[in-house]
């Protein structure tokens, strides 16, 4: 055991560009399979590899009186082997194992909670193991994070958080792998996290972006990226990276004309801080509210609700019934959209370049035309439209919070290509705009070279665009920024970090 970690220095596998991941090797005799395998496994239901230590042939037996840990295990075996989506994957779980109530609760904090905090976990195993994390067979790596995380991250008592783990080792790994990890456990128990943290993470007046990805379980490209887009101050970073590893609360929209806030809020909604069209649900599945049954709400982040009115609420001379959504898949803000165009008697076309996504679109709209289409490709005539959302896509750095994996998929090396899509959409939707009409850019991502520099490229390559402040358009909202443009936040506004640019086309 060494006393002190790695200081945060990529141990073998890359660190800056990816999920800190299991390798080959041992971690006690008996630990086998586990090896990596492409999306979508072969064969296997949701679970997807249900037994960890999947080459042992057949199903491993599973502590049965523990369904809610054999599940978030599964989860995490589920994201690790074959990239599936915790968010996606975690309710057909819940749902094949008839987990319900607390157990379904104690399922998704155990899994979600691991997968957003591995990076912190993975420095203090590596202090309290013999072996540097990637070189753990990677089941039994899930495993001991699952422990790691309810010791540190939890009110699971430590003897529980112990055996339990331990328990799931044998079952799902093997006896000696159960042994070592009993023992890696036991070394973890010893202190807290805030006593681990000095020990495991890199000096902060050294190495200030290390000290910042070790405390708060973020890649170092995705904290310097995310410090850049505050304007360099540590202290809100580090709000912004702790409000990155805490739960979303549940948002809903009234799609106005089809539902109201008075019926959210009847059903057991509270009212929210920002849109006229949202109310917070505390509790409960959404889908048992009625209205999100019958499409006419939906769950939608406030952020994302209001660059969709800001753009209804920016005055055009002249019509204004032509609306187009351009990357509207799988149309949360063309729910809304075609909501209020209906009302006011505007009609929206909705473009989206992937035929599943686009039937998606189709279910949450009503009058909308929606269409399978290039955006850089155009269905449509130049220079119609009055009003044009582009919600390009990005990296969805804004939305860590919802995807607890996503932190670790994402890739710097994806922001050239990215940036040119976005440029490329950003030009098509001005020449898709009638001269007087208004374009929203709009990313799910704080990332300066998606936002502000797509947009100045953009911008300074024509003469026939402007930006206006859309700040003046969200008076409801403090706290946007020095404009002209928009950045929502989820440590000030508790909503993704979504930002939105509106541009008059002159
Ligand atoms: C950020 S998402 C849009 C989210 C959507 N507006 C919502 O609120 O639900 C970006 C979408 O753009 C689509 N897309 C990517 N390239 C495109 C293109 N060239 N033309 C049209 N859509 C594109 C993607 O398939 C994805 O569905």
């Amino acid at each position: 055991m060494s006393d002190r970690g790695n200081g945060g220095a990529p141990r073998g596998g890359d660190r800056e560009g990816g999920r800190p991941r299991g390798g080959s090797g041992g971690g006690g005799q008996g630990s086998g399979g586990g090896r990596r395998q492409g999306p979508g496994g072969r064969g296997r239901g949701p679970a997807g590899g249900r037994g960890g230590g999947g080459s042992r042939g057949g199903r491993p037996p599973r502590p049965v009186h523990d369904e809610a840990r054999n599940t978030a295990y599964d989860l995490l075996r589920a994201v690790d082997e074959r990239d599936a989506y915790a968010n996606l994957l975690m309710p057909a779980l819940l749902r094949e194992r008839r987990l319900s109530g607390r157990d379904a609760g104690l399922a998704t904090e155990l899994a979600y909670g691991t997968l957003r905090g591995l990076g912190t976990y993975d420095e203090v195993i590596a202090a309290c193991s013999d072996r540097a994390p990637e070189e753990l067979d990677p089941p039994l790596l899930d495993a001991i994070r699952l422990g790691v995380h309810q010791l540190l991250k939890t009110r699971v008592p430590p003897h529980a958080a112990v055996g339990t783990t331990v328990d799931l080792v044998r079952l799902r790994v093997g006896a000696g792998p159960a042994k070592y990890a009993n023992a890696v456990l036991r070394k973890v128990s010893t202190r807290s996290l805030e006593q681990w943290l000095p020990i495991v993470a890199p000096d902060p007046a050294d190495d200030p972006v290390g000290h910042l990805a070790v405390s708060h379980s973020h890649p170092r490209w995705i904290v310097t990226a995310l410090r850049d887009a505050v304007g360099g101050d540590a202290e809100e970073t580090a709000a912004l990276l702790a409000a990155d590893n805490e739960r979303p609360r549940v948002t809903l929209v009234a799609r106005p004309g089809r539902s109201s806030v008075e019926e959210l809020l009847d059903s057991g909604a509270e009212p929210a801080d920002f849109s006229p069209y949202a109310a917070y649900l505390p509790e409960g599945d959404p889908g048992a509210v009625r209205a999100v049954a019958e499409s006419r709400a939906a769950v939608q982040d406030e952020a994302s609700q209001l660059v969709a009115v800001a753009l209804t609420r920016v005055p055009v001379a002249g019509g204004d019934s032509r609306w187009l959504d351009m990357c509207a898949g799988p149309g949360g803000k063309a729910g809304l959209l075609d909501a209020l165009a209906a009302e006011g008697g505007s009609r929206l076309l909705a473009a989206e370049l992937q035929h599943h996504r686009a039937r998606l679109v189709r279910q949450t709209t009503r009058d909308a035309a929606v269409v399978a289409a290039d955006g850089r490709v155009p269905a449509w005539r130049p220079g119609v439209f009055d009003r044009v959302m582009l919600d390009a896509p990005c990296t969805g750095l804004g939305a860590l919070r919802r995807r607890p994996e996503a932190r670790w998929r994402r890739d710097p090396r994806s922001l050239p290509e990215l940036g040119r899509l976005q440029r490329e959409l950003l030009a098509s939707a001005l020449d898709a705009t009638r001269p007087g009409g208004v374009v929203a850019y709009v990313t799910c991502s704080p990332h300066l070279a998606e936002t502000v520099t797509v947009v100045g490229d953009v911008l300074r390559g024509r003469e026939d665009a402007e930006a206006l402040d859309a700040r003046a358009y969200l008076p409801e909202v403090g706290g946007l920024g020095e404009g002209p443009y928009a950045q929502f936040w989820p440590h000030r506004h508790g909503t993704d970090a979504m930002f939105l640019a509106l541009l008059r086309r002159r």
